[in-house]
């Protein structure tokens, strides 16, 4: 389904009334979207989302088609929710928001945020549930593949996630993320159309099942599809299927072309790719290559890997399309600065939570990423707010446990992360292909310190508030209390 003005919830048009009819729609506003903690027990995420985010800012409007859906809406006491004069309003609005976000591709953190939302309070709330829709769900597929990716090292990743993705629309975006996150092609055809992923495909068990035996459906193969010479070996036995394979390798030989590889899809994967190069190298295949798929994710893959096994192309579904470890990124989208009406002057805002370490964080943020010593790598964010105008320290205090601070060497590099995607309602960030959002991301991880990455219990990078941030919130919490 294409993305429209309704995709949001009914709160959204509820509070959106209540602020048009208060005469507050207009009211200056900043949103900050953020989550706060790295998927997968990992300690980074890749930001993705802002392409399709930028598809609907840039198609936003309110059909006279939506505006009659809403009338029809009845309120608890059975009369319409909305307003007549609220619903020609909503027909007549065009957006005029600011908003900045982290480039696709870009690695972030917990707490720092990968948009920032300025504009009218209503259109800022109208927008909540989208952002979120999308952010979250890039965000949490792209990281995933990164992690993939990560494992895998060089090798070749194949996405083959289609047929157990979350329905159509989950599958074409859990695609578009992962080919973001690192993978290097789909099986998902419409994905490949719609965002230029190359797409790879093998063959099915079906395929083999349909002809008496697994030497003739080979041959079959080989003589229909000789450019595509990949033979799924484990339909009946894994290492009599290379054999087959091998057979067919040398027909599609003798024809002029090559044997493409085989693939594995059950069994001790390590010890039967072992043994499948032993043989594809002893026949005279080295170029060969072994495909292995079932239930991949990147603790199989690492530990497939440091067992020795002999596996060039890895093929992986459910896990990443579905980031079937962890089904959703906590993302949030907080108010953190509304304009006073009446001075003029911006009021910070916070939510507080249950702990400190959860009370959202209060200005208009910045994020700051300075560079190592060597300045080849990331070093620490520094959250900054615009309100306070330029950090006055390098300075960082971890938001979470304020005992935990530093300061940045005077010499280090650094860079303000968030950039112009739309000013005043209009899409400013160039167009880019999913392609160079991909290089980031790839550029992004090797900025990364190993130990960051690591998959398991990383080391924490750090990112900080200011100290005036930190005052700020310190402040609002105990005038809230
Ligand atoms: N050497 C290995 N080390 C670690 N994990 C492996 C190894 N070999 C295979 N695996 C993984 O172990 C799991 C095995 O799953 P499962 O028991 O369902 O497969 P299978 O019985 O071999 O095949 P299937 O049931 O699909 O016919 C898969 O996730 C697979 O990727
Ligand atoms: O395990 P995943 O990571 O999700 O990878 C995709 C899986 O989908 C296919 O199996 P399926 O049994 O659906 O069809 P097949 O007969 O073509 O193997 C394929 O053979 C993989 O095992
Ligand atoms: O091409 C393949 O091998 C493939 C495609 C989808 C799912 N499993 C495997």
């Amino acid at each position: 389904m294409t993305a429209t003005a309704l995709l949001t919830d009914l709160y959204q048009l509820g509070m959106a009334q209540g602020y048009w009819k208060l005469g507050r729609a207009d009211q200056p506003a900043v949103f900050h979207l953020f989550f706060r903690e790295a998927p997968f027990g990992g300690g980074f995420a890749i930001a993705a989302g802002l392409g399709p985010v930028l598809d609907l800012l840039r198609g936003f409007a309110f059909t006279a088609d939506d505006t009659d859906h809403l009338a029809r809406i009845p309120g608890g006491d059975g009369r319409p929710l909305f307003e007549a004069a609220f619903l020609a309003y909503l027909r007549d609005l065009r957006l005029t928001i600011d908003l900045d976000a982290l480039p696709e591709g870009t690695a972030c953190f917990a707490h720092a945020p990968l948009l920032r939302v300025r504009g009218p309070l209503l259109q800022c709330q109208l927008l909540e549930t989208a952002l979120l829709n999308a952010l979250n769900f890039q965000t949490l597929v792209a990281t995933k593949a990164a992690r993939v990716r990560d494992a895998a090292g060089g090798d070749t990743v194949l996405e083959f996630g289609l047929r157990r993705a979350q329905g159509t629309d989950g599958a074409l975006a859990a695609s578009r993320a992962a080919y973001l996150g690192g993978v290097d092609a789909t099986s998902n055809v419409a994905a490949g159309k719609a965002y230029g992923i190359p797409v790879k495909g093998t063959q099915a068990h079906s395929w083999v099942m349909s002809f008496e035996t697994e030497r003739e459906a080979f041959a079959a193969w080989a003589d229909t599809a000789p450019n595509n010479g990949v033979f799924l070996v484990d339909t009946y036995d894994s290492l009599a299927g290379v054999d087959h394979a091998i057979e067919a390798g040398r027909r599609l030989r003798g024809k002029g072309h090559r044997l493409g590889g085989v693939r594995l899809d059950s069994g001790d994967l390590a010890w039967l790719s072992r043994e499948a190069r032993r043989r594809l190298d002893a026949a005279g295949f080295p170029e060969a290559q072994v495909v292995a798929s079932n239930d991949l994710d990147e603790h199989v893959i690492r530990d497939l890997r440091s067992q020795g096994a002999a596996i060039d192309v890895w093929g992986v579904g459910t896990q990443l399309v579905t980031a079937h470890d962890q089904p959703a990124l906590g993302g949030v989208y907080k108010l953190a600065a509304i304009r006073d009406a009446g001075s003029g002057c911006w009021i910070p805002k916070v939510k507080l939570s249950e702990t400190t370490a959860k009370t959202s964080l209060p200005g208009i943020l910045q994020v700051r990423r300075y560079d190592t010593a060597a300045g080849g790598r990331a070093a620490a964010d520094q959250l900054w707010s615009e309100l306070d105008g330029e950090p006055r320290t390098r300075e960082l205090i971890d938001p979470t446990d304020p005992i935990r601070r530093r300061t940045i060497a005077a010499d280090r590099g650094w860079k303000d992360l968030l950039e112009p995607a739309v000013r005043g309602g209009v899409v400013v960030f160039p167009d880019e292909p999913l392609a160079a959002a991909r290089d980031r991301a790839r550029a992004e991880r090797s900025r990364l310190d190993p130990t960051v990455r690591r998959l398991v219990k990383p080391h924490r990078y750090p990112v900080g508030v200011t100290p005036e941030v930190l005052a700020l919130r310190q402040r609002l919490i105990e005038a809230a209390r």
